[in-house]
């Protein structure tokens, strides 16, 4: 069966989608403080490599844990799901089928477990 990664266009289509989701993740009031400070060049390119292996396609993903990354950051399960929403939106964007979106999204919604870590969503 083919990859997920096959059928969105591979590491390029990934590049695209990581890009346009972080300026959305940027552009939201409620989001962009967690980045403050971030290096986002290199959040992007381990975005993508994590989610090229997440997906089916090659794993050269050599970041943290998604639990080591992520510890300490007060973020709450709202921060979570407003994240899977923006990551929805840009790859409906980029001509994904709704099917194959939910797909993805059905994917990364278990990473929660490790990425919430605050019961009570930040103001
Ligand atoms: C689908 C869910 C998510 C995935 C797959 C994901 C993936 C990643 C990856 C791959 C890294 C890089 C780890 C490294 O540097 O080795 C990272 C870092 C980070 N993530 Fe996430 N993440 C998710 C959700 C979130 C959410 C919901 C937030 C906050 C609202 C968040 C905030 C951050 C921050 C602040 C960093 C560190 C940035 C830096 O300073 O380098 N992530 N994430």
């Amino acid at each position: 069966m083919t990859s997920i990664y096959d059928q969105i266009g591979g590491q390029e289509a990934i590049t695209a989608v990581v890009d346009d989701f972080y300026l959305r993740v940027l552009a939201d009031a409620d989001l962009a403080p967690f980045f403050a400070g971030a290096n986002m060049n290199r959040l992007k390119g381990r975005q993508v490599e994590f989610f090229c292996g997440a997906l089916g396609g090659p794993d050269h993903y050599a970041g943290l844990s998604m639990r080591e990354a992520h510890r300490g950051r007060g973020i709450g399960q709202a921060h979570f799901d407003r994240v899977a929403t923006l990551l929805s939106d840009s790859l409906r964007q980029a001509g994904v089928p709704g099917p194959t979106v939910d797909q993805i999204i059905a994917a990364v919604a278990p990473l929660a477990g490790d990425i919430v870590s605050s019961a009570v969503p930040r103001a």
